[in-house]
């Protein structure tokens, strides 16, 4: 039986048991995914899920455990022991393992050096891949935007917005190293690059799938990024989904 009492629609305005709506965009480092995804979740009043977390988060977890992230059964070994939640509010994001808060730690230049061989482990990535499904799943908004390298191509091929985010590689590498206080811009253009280059031999993100719209932002500011993304899912979902009014979100698209 169908339930159509106000109590069957959750405060962001989707209603009870709807599988929430999947915006999906993956793209290179530095190109901007989780800035501008998290961006465009609140405009849309909409959750976002930073999938590069999880495998930064168990890259830093190998870490303090004192493995070798290049080592498949050492990682396995510790990922047995992982115990990992993500805040899907784009306006109050956190990132834990166990009771440790590590949404700052996982950006250290060590994690990032790290990540790529964590990320490289195939069991690695259908563990994590279901529980970013799950975690929609269970998200109980009206919709979710996703951002990594694969979304669009492995963990949500079906979503009705699929999005890669690019830009040029020196445009990337200068908006990074305008972050990065630690290293000098060359180490930090170079860790990029080097980081892309190992990534993109398990999963292709670098060219857009059949049905991927691309955005590339190399001319754009933030502003212009967020508003072309936006462009993009307004043109791809019908006018109730994508009406922040329609849908009882708090902020205008
Ligand atoms: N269009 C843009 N113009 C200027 N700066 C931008 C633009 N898009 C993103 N930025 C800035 O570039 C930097 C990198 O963006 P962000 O961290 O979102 O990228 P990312 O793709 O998530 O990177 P990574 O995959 O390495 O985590 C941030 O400082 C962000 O504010
Ligand atoms: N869908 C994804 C997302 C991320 N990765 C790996 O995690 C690293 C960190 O991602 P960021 O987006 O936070 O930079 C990334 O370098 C990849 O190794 C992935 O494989 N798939």
């Amino acid at each position: 039986m169908t339930d159509s009492s106000p109590e069957s629609v959750t405060e962001d305005g989707a209603p009870v048991g709807s599988a929430p709506v999947i915006v999906a965009i993956d793209g290179p480092a530095g190109s901007g995914k989780s800035s501008v995804s998290k961006q465009v979740a609140r405009r849309l009043g909409y959750g976002y899920l930073d999938t590069g977390a999880a495998y930064r988060a168990l890259a830093w977890h190998a870490l303090e455990h004192g493995i070798d992230t290049s080592d498949a059964a050492s990682v396995l070994d510790v990922a047995g022991d992982f115990d990992y939640s993500i805040s899907l509010d784009p306006d109050s994001y956190w990132v834990r393992v166990g009771a440790t808060d590590v949404t700052e730690a996982i950006r250290d230049p060590r994690v990032t050096d790290a990540v790529s061989g964590v990320a490289r482990v195939p069991v690695v990535r259908q563990t994590v891949n279901a529980l970013f499904r799950a975690l929609v799943a269970e998200s109980r908004r009206a919709g979710v935007v996703i951002e990594g390298r694969d979304i669009t191509t492995v963990v949500a091929p079906d979503a009705p917005v699929r999005i890669l985010l690019t830009a040029a590689p020196e445009v990337r590498a200068a908006r990074r190293s305008a972050e990065v206080t630690t290293q000098d811009a060359a180490a930090v253009a170079a860790a990029l690059h080097k980081r892309d280059t190992s990534d993109s031999a398990v999963v292709d993100f670098l060219t857009a799938a059949p049905g991927v719209e691309v955005v590339d932002s190399t001319d754009l500011d933030f502003d212009q990024t967020v508003d072309a993304v936006l462009g993009v899912i307004r043109g791809a979902l019908p006018r109730a989904t994508a009406d922040p009014v329609q849908t009882g979100a708090r902020n205008g698209i």
